[in-house]
């Protein structure tokens, strides 16, 4: 039996609920769609893409973190950077463009990193894909965008989230001086004019996605251990919400057919419900 322990304050209204059914979307995007694969509803490179876009100056840590993200929450790994040097390796009719523009810290045309980008998504079998490094300017944001419109109903143009690893220069010089794997880039000349680059082109993406209320900055100052602690619960909070979700559809639709309240534990919708909750607590008998 299920007892109401708590109502909400204000009624659900079919705007709430249409907002519901959207988050639903990016939410279950996130999660591994179990519902629909024990169903057979739908295989997974049907399944709504979920991307997150990795940014944050030289050095600030992005690839660590995402060798982590990937660990925890099986995402797809997609770095530029790596996508660019990978070109260059294989002596690629761009690679001497590519290599030149790496060394100067410049910007490689958008048109070449898109490409990479998308083909490297339309191959693989993961949707939740970490964009590692990209959009490093608004015209590589603008660009990205512009290949989607064939993905537009799934997800819109937007990512679903962007990390900032907010590093202090100081930091993230030492770290690249210290990184030892080889880079052309690594170097003092170099570090500074990429510095300068992220200050002028990079930030203003930073700022975009902040308005636009997708961003989560992470202070990317300690241990690499610490600095996750701050990570892991940003995708936790999706998985989490899905489940409550998920939940709270199936209850609408229970309800609306006259057949009761399928909750199976104590459920909170305060989350989406920005006005109040409605929690429910199962009783014995
Ligand atoms: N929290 C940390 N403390 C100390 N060193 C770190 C930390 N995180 C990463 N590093 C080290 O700093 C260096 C740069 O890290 P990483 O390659 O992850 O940065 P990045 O943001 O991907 O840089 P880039 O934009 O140049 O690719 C690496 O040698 C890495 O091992
Ligand atoms: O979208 C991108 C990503 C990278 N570059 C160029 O590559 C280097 C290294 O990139 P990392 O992400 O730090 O590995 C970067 O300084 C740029 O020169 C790019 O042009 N566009
Ligand atoms: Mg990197």
């Amino acid at each position: 039996m299920w007892r109401r322990v708590a109502s909400l304050s204000s009624s659900i209204s079919s705007s709430f609920l249409a907002q519901t059914a959207s988050r639903l979307n990016t939410w279950e995007s996130l999660t591994t769609g179990i519902a629909q694969q024990a169903k057979g509803v739908i295989a997974p490179k049907e399944k709504t893409p979920f991307i997150t876009f990795v940014l944050g100056g030289p050095g600030s840590g992005k690839g660590t973190q995402c060798i982590k993200i990937v660990e925890t929450f099986g995402f797809a790994h997609l770095s530029a950077g790596d996508l660019l040097r990978r070109e260059i390796a294989s002596k690629s009719a761009d690679g001497a463009m590519i290599l030149n523009t790496i060394k100067e810290g410049k910007i490689v045309p958008s048109q070449v990193t898109v490409q990479l980008i998308q083909k490297e998504m339309e191959l693989s079998d993961n949707h939740k894909f970490l964009i590692d490094g990209f959009p490093r300017t608004e015209e590589n944001r603008v660009s990205f965008e512009r290949i989607l419109p064939e993905w537009q109903s799934q997800i819109g143009v937007e990512p679903n989230v962007v990390l900032f690893f907010d590093c202090p220069e100081e930091e993230m010089v030492k770290r690249v001086l210290n990184r030892n794997e080889g880079r052309v880039d690594d170097n003092l000349e170099t570090i500074k004019k990429r510095l300068t680059v992220f200050q002028a082109l990079s930030l203003p993406v930073i700022n975009y996605y902040s308005e636009r209320g997708k961003l989560y900055t992470i202070k990317a100052i300690g241990t690499e251990d610490e600095i996750f602690e701050q990570v892991r619960p940003i995708f936790a909070a999706f998985e989490n919400k899905i489940v409550l979700l998920v939940n709270f559809i199936e209850c609408i639709i229970t309800c609306n057919n006259g057949k009761g309240h399928p909750f199976k534990y104590p459920v909170e919708l305060v989350h989406f419900c920005p006005g109040g909750s409605d929690r429910y607590e199962q009783t014995v008998g």
